[in-house]
C-alpha cells in the first residue's frame, strides 16, 4: 500500500505556518491512517543543518545554483529519512513546502529557471510528486505587511532580505505552476480570516480523499 502525500505551498506570510497549525488535529481526528507533519527546507537532523546554513543572514556570498543545490540536498535526505518510508506504510504525509518552492524561488526569484530546477529536483526526488498541493495565495504585499507586522515572532532569515520584485518573480513562478498543473494544485484564498483558510484547506482535501477521512 503506498501511502498519501500533501504538501501546502504559498508566498512568505500567506499563512501556511498557522493555517497547518489549526488543520493538523483537525486532520487527525477525522484520519483513518497515521497523518504526519514535515517541513522543508529540515524535517531531518541533515536536512536541518542544511537549512541553517542556507537560512543564515551572514551568507550574503551564496551564489544562486549553490542554494539551489542545497534545497536538493535537503530535500533529498528529507524524502529519503521521512517521506518515503512513511509513504511505504502507508500514511499520509503533509509537508510545509516541496519542489514547488524551488521552482518558484530558485525558478523565478533567483531566475534560474523552471527546467533548470526541475531536472536538478528529478535527480533529488526520483521523480516523487505529490498527490495533492494546497496553494495558498496571497497578494506580494500583503504576505510582507503581515510578516513585517509580526516581525518579533519570527527570526529574519536570509530570503526575508530580498527586494519586492524578488517576491513578484516568486508570485508569478506560483501563479503559472497552478495553471500548469490543474489536477494536482488546489488555490485557497489566504487573504480570508485565518479560519476560513483552515476550513477550506480542510474541505480540499477531505473531498480529494473521501476514503481517508471520516
Ligand atoms: N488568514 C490570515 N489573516 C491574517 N493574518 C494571518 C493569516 N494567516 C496568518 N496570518 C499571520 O501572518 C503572519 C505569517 O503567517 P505564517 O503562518 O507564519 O505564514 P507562512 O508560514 O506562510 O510564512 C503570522 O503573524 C500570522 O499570524
Ligand atoms: C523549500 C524551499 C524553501 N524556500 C524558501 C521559502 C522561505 O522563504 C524559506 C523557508 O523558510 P521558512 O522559515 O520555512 O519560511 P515559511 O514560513 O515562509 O515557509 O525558504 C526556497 O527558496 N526554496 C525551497 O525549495
Amino acid at each position: 500500500m503506498t501511502g498519501t502525500f500533501i504538501t501546502f505551498e504559498g508566498p512568505d506570510g500567506a499563512g501556511k505556518t498557522s493555517v497547518l497549525q489549526a488543520l493538523i488535529p483537525r486532520l487527525k481526528a477525522q484520519s483513518q491512517v497515521a497523518l504526519n507533519l514535515t517541513r522543508e527546507p529540515g524535517g531531518a537532523k541533515i536536512s536541518e543543518k542544511i537549512r541553517d546554513v542556507i537560512l543564515d543572514p551572514a551568507n550574503t556570498e551564496m551564489d544562486a545554483r549553490t542554494e539551489a543545490l542545497l534545497y536538493a540536498a535537503s530535500r533529498r535526505q528529507h524524502l529519503v529519512e521521512v517521506i518515503k518510508p512513511a509513504l511505504a506504510q502507508g500514511d499520509i504525509v503533509i509537508c510545509d513546502r516541496f519542489v514547488d518552492s524551488s521552482v518558484a524561488y530558485q525558478g523565478g526569484g533567483r531566475q534560474i529557471g523552471t527546467q533548470a530546477v526541475l531536472q536538478m529536483n528529478q535527480f533529488a526526488t526520483a521523480g516523487l510528486e505529490p498527490d495533492l498541493t494546497i496553494y495558498l495565495d496571497v497578494p506580494v504585499q500583503v504576505g510582507l505587511d503581515r510578516i513585517a507586522a509580526h516581525q518579533h515572532e519570527r527570526q529574519y532569515d536570509r530570503l526575508d532580505q530580498e527586494s519586492l520584485a524578488f517576491h513578484e518573480r516568486v508570485h508569478s513562478a506560483y501563479m503559472k505552476l497552478v495553471a500548469d498543473n490543474p489536477m494536482r494544485i488546489v488555490t485557497v484564498d489566504a487573504t480570508q480570516p485565518l479560519g476560513s483558510v483552515v476550513t477550506a484547506a480542510e474541505a480540499a482535501i477531505t473531498k480529494r480523499f473521501p476514503s481517508l477521512f471520516g
